[in-house]
């Protein structure tokens, strides 16, 4: 299906950035566009000079309003970006060295100081704000001591949290959502072995209602941590066959420890299956099936039945945070970084809500952080840059399936387990090792060259280089991974 307007745009890609050529029909440097109006221009700044990288119609449909191709600086400058919406624009950029880099002005300091002004005035009326809201509290509590001793009791028992910070957090979410309160009682929990120690918690197998469950518990002090995690499994909706199942949160009484309990995955996370076992091609496309499934699920922004679940960015998504079930299926866990998107006026402008940690764009593990999460160039207010580093590690994740999948190597014989970038940057990897090696040099885990040969091979290295690119905006969702990976099952079997 082609678009209304046909655009025609510049056309040049390297070996790196051919898939730009599927978004059109290629007539030597010119491409007609199937599914945007809008062309782009990729280049690298070498010596100074902008060197071109990409030019070809856009992958998907985005705003592009302007006519010419005007210069967006990226990861510090060493990158430009241009898009436009008329017949050929990308083939000249506007752009000039330093326009790239304005010195402070004067105008600059002026900015900065009404800014400051703006700021103190905005923590002035806060402090009013909060003043009001104490007395109001303060004359509710005095009103609520008089009446029963039950009502009194309830105010006692809550009183880390009065009653009007609940509506408070509520509101802060969305008024479109609801909580529900998931407490049980920990005499019921027979806490058995330990089979997980994470940084924030210990996960033990245990017994609750006659089932085996995993039980994690977070000592007393990481309340935050648990709060964080809790009201993740809380949203409404979040029950989905590729999330792991949340049955309730407790506390111990001796001590005071918070636990979550959660379903038993019985095999484990999916970094110790993946060191364990090997597949073949059917049991690993199901691992990236459920794994894509659950992370499309998650970043989904559901209505259903009067209920509402925001999207969730994880941003910390590793094989040590994914679990994998008996029957061969991974589900999420591990929402202790999270952060729930809200919006009240429509997609567009969804912003990001944590618990915890607020304003910490580098959140998470190493060496399953983005090269825009490395370089600190996320904009935590707008939160489809988190999703988009979901994805970049969902790349990371989908590439130790299937490099321990038997049927995609000679002989049947898949080589050990390694994280990604153990066997270029070793087990332990250091943050600027990371930065240099995959921000600066712009590598990625390397794709065994025989893949070229298989017939699924090449979809393979599509999708994997099309969900680690360099530029957030040109990853795929994790719905668009889950349905290539559906239409790779039907086509490719070895
Ligand atoms: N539901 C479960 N079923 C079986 N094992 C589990 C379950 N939940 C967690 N585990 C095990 O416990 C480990 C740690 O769990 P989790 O990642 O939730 O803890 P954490 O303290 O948040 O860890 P992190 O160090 O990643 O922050 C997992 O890697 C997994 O091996």
């Amino acid at each position: 299906q082609s678009f209304p307007q046909n655009r025609l745009c510049a056309f040049q890609v390297t070996p790196r950035t051919n898939r730009f050529a599927t978004v059109g029909n290629v007539s030597g440097s010119v491409q007609l566009c199937e599914n945007t109006t809008c062309c782009v221009g990729y280049y690298r700044v070498i010596d100074g000079q902008p060197k071109v990288d990409v030019l070809a119609c856009d992958i998907v449909e985005k705003s592009c309003p302007d006519a010419t191709c005007k210069a967006q600086k990226r990861f510090n400058g060493r990158q430009i970006k241009c898009v436009c919406n008329t017949d050929l624009c990308n083939s000249n950029i506007t752009w000039t060295p330093e326009s790239a880099e304005p010195p402070p002005t004067y105008s600059y300091f002026l900015d900065k100081l009404k800014k400051a002004i703006i700021l103190t005035g905005t923590l002035v009326v806060l402090c009013f704000l909060l003043l009001i809201v104490a007395a109001k509290w303060r004359s509710q509590f005095k009103k609520k001591k008089s009446a029963t001793r039950l009502e009194t009791r309830t105010i006692k028992l809550n009183k880390e949290k009065p009653p009007f910070l609940d509506d408070y957090s509520v509101s802060r979410l969305c008024s479109c959502q609801t909580t529900k309160t998931s407490e049980i009682d920990v005499a019921n929990i027979e806490l058995q072995q330990i089979v997980g120690n994470g940084h924030f918690a210990n996960v033990w197998q245990g017994k609750f209602q006659g089932s085996t469950v995993a039980v994690k518990v977070f000592p007393a002090g990481w309340k935050t941590k648990f709060t964080a995690e809790k009201e993740v499994y809380e949203l409404p909706l979040m029950k989905h066959a590729g999330i792991v199942h949340f049955l309730g949160t407790g506390r111990k009484l001796d001590g005071g420890s918070w636990l979550i309990v959660l379903q038993f995955a019985e095999c484990g996370s999916l970094h110790s299956y993946l060191c364990k076992h090997t597949t073949n091609w059917k049991s690993s496309l199901k691992l990236c099936r459920s794994l894509s499934q659950g992370l499309s699920y998650l970043h989904s922004d559901l209505h259903r039945h009067g209920l509402h679940k925001p999207p969730v960015a994880h941003r910390d998504f590793s094989s040590s945070n994914v679990l994998v079930r008996a029957d061969g299926t991974c589900v999420l866990c591990d929402f202790g970084c999270s952060t729930i998107l809200h919006s009240c006026s429509g997609h567009h402008h969804w912003q990001s809500h944590t618990t915890n940690m607020e304003g910490h764009a580098q959140l998470g593990t190493l060496r399953y952080m983005s090269p825009e999460i490395l370089e600190g160039h996320v904009n935590l207010r707008n939160s489809w840059c988190l999703m988009q580093g979901d994805i970049y590690a969902l790349a990371l994740l989908l590439w130790e399936i299937w490099m321990r999948c038997s049927d995609l190597f000679e002989g049947g014989i898949a080589p050990q387990h390694l994280l990604p970038y153990e066997s270029e940057l070793g087990a332990n990897v250091t943050l600027e090792r990371i930065v240099q090696h995959v921000v600066h040099m712009d590598e990625r885990p390397s794709i065994p060259k025989h893949w070229e040969t298989l017939p699924q091979g090449s979809v393979l290295q599509e999708l994997l280089t099309d969900c680690w690119d360099c530029d957030p905006d040109a990853r795929l969702t994790a719905q668009c991974v889950a349905d290539r990976l559906v239409s790779l099952e039907s086509c490719c079997t070895p």
